[in-house]
């Protein structure tokens, strides 16, 4: 099996690209089976859980090919409904299907998701959703047997502004017999990237990037060509990774205004940054500051999937930091990993209290998260001696290459 090797405390330089972003491409492929035809998406991530999305779309019946950077998907003709058990059991994301199939075939079976075990993780906003759009869901065994003999648009209010109900109800809503509403939406970067790939294969999507996004349905969409954005918490990563190894690094191909958040935590813990619509550039010396208390929340407040990576660098600020997390419950899995490296973190419920130590210690740890694994290699880049990051397959799931990326940083990391 294979590991992550960091040789600890060498400061991080020079130059690295962002790539494709993982949770705006997989509801785009998602998306893809809504038209009978051919989409490109361009600047596509070569990601576990986009080659795991591939194999679902191909069990439909898509066929796809990689050209390069870009995949390209003919959707034209769509064998089965069956959604396969053991790809939909590998990510969360695979019930992102669900939508598009019911749009386009009216009928899906599929299980509950599987994934990254970072909390419960329900699917009842995104039942209720799409039976208030006229879907009927029988539920056997493990499975879900949904079908509607029409969808019918209509006024939805998310309980909760969930990332996924909203992408599985903007699909289901596309094709839809009159306009959908949806209130309570969620606000994230990648939902706003789905619309607008919605409205490049001719869908009517108003309100994006807004509380209320409205979907006026189509009777026909159209083939189309999309770039997909950078990953944003690719971005936050290597710049927390800076943050604590030091260095000054300069990303390349990433949009500041989707990193406010992040960048601020960075800034108020001791980074200098600049950046622009196309590059951020970070500066970190010294050892980080204390964050007074950082409380994960929906976009556009700090994201839940880059409070692991903070985790790592505050263990080693001066001064005491307080992280609430508020989206999923088990996410604080890699503290216990942290605290073999010599970090003093305490967990209560929701609340991780981190005392900033002088000195992390290289040690063997697991990862069992995708974002816990990042911050483990975080952490090895801060400690001294050797860290060994067991199941990277976890991290596989959303970075093309971390090691490939840190190495162009001059860390010295290595897949073994
Ligand atoms: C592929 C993808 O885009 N994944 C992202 C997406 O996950 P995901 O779409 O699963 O996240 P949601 O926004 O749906 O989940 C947020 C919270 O709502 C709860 N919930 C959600 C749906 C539901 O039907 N019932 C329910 O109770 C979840 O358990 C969780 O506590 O948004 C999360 C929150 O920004 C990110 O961490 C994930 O990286
Ligand atoms: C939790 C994450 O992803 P997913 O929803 O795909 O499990 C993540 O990207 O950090």
């Amino acid at each position: 099996m294979s590991t992550i090797e960091i040789i600890g405390g060498k400061h991080l330089y020079g130059e690295v690209s962002i790539q494709g972003s993982k949770n705006a491409v997989l509801p785009i492929l998602a998306a893809s089976l809504l038209n009978k035809g051919v989409t490109k998406l361009n600047n596509c991530p070569k990601i576990l859980d986009v080659i795991n999305m591939i194999k679902i779309l191909e069990h439909l019946g898509a066929l796809i090919i990689w050209d390069l950077d870009s995949l390209i998907i003919d959707t034209s003709n769509l064998t089965t409904t069956v959604v396969p058990e053991q790809y939909v059991k590998e990510m969360r994301s695979s019930i992102i299907v669900l939508g598009s199939l019911l749009a386009r075939q009216k009928e899906v079976t599929i299980t509950y998701p599987g994934g990254c075990s970072i909390g419960a993780r329900p699917i009842d906003l995104h039942l209720s959703a799409l039976k208030q759009l006229g879907v009927e869901v029988l539920e056997e065994d493990d499975n879900l047997i949904c079908k509607a003999e029409k969808i019918v648009g209509t006024e939805i209010t998310l309980e909760f502004p969930s990332v996924g109900a909203t992408e599985n109800t903007l699909l289901a809503a596309v094709l839809a017999e009159g306009v959908t509403t949806i209130k309570n939406a969620a606000k994230e970067p990648e939902i706003v990237e789905l619309c607008c790939f919605l409205n490049s294969l001719g869908a009517k999507i108003t309100g994006i990037g807004k509380d209320e996004i409205i979907v006026q349905g189509v009777e026909k969409l159209h083939d189309t060509t999309y770039t997909l954005i950078a990953d944003r918490i690719v971005a936050g990563t290597y710049l927390a990774a800076v943050q604590g190894a030091g260095g000054k690094v300069t990303l390349r191909d990433i949009d500041d205004s989707q990193l406010g958040a992040i960048l601020s935590i960075l800034r108020t813990t001791g980074s200098r940054i600049t950046s622009g619509n196309d590059f951020i550039q970070i500066k970190a010396n010294r050892r980080p500051k204390a964050a007074d208390i950082i409380r994960t929340k929906p976009y556009p407040y700090f994201p839940t999937d880059m409070q692991s990576q903070m985790l790592s660098v505050l263990s080693l600020a001066k001064g005491t930091s307080i992280m609430i997390e508020n989206i999923f419950e088990a996410r604080y899995k890699t503290v216990h990993e942290l605290i073999k490296m010599g970090a003093d973190i305490t967990v209560e419920g929701k609340v991780a209290i981190i005392k900033g130590v002088k000195k992390l210690y290289g040690a063997n740890v697991n990862a069992s998260d995708l974002r816990g694994g990042a911050g483990l290699v975080i952490a090895g880049l801060m400690a001294e001696g050797l860290t060994v990051v067991n199941n990277p397959i976890y991290i596989e799931r959303g970075y093309e290459d971390i090691c490939r990326d840190l190495a162009i940083l001059s860390a010295d990391v290595k897949k073994v």
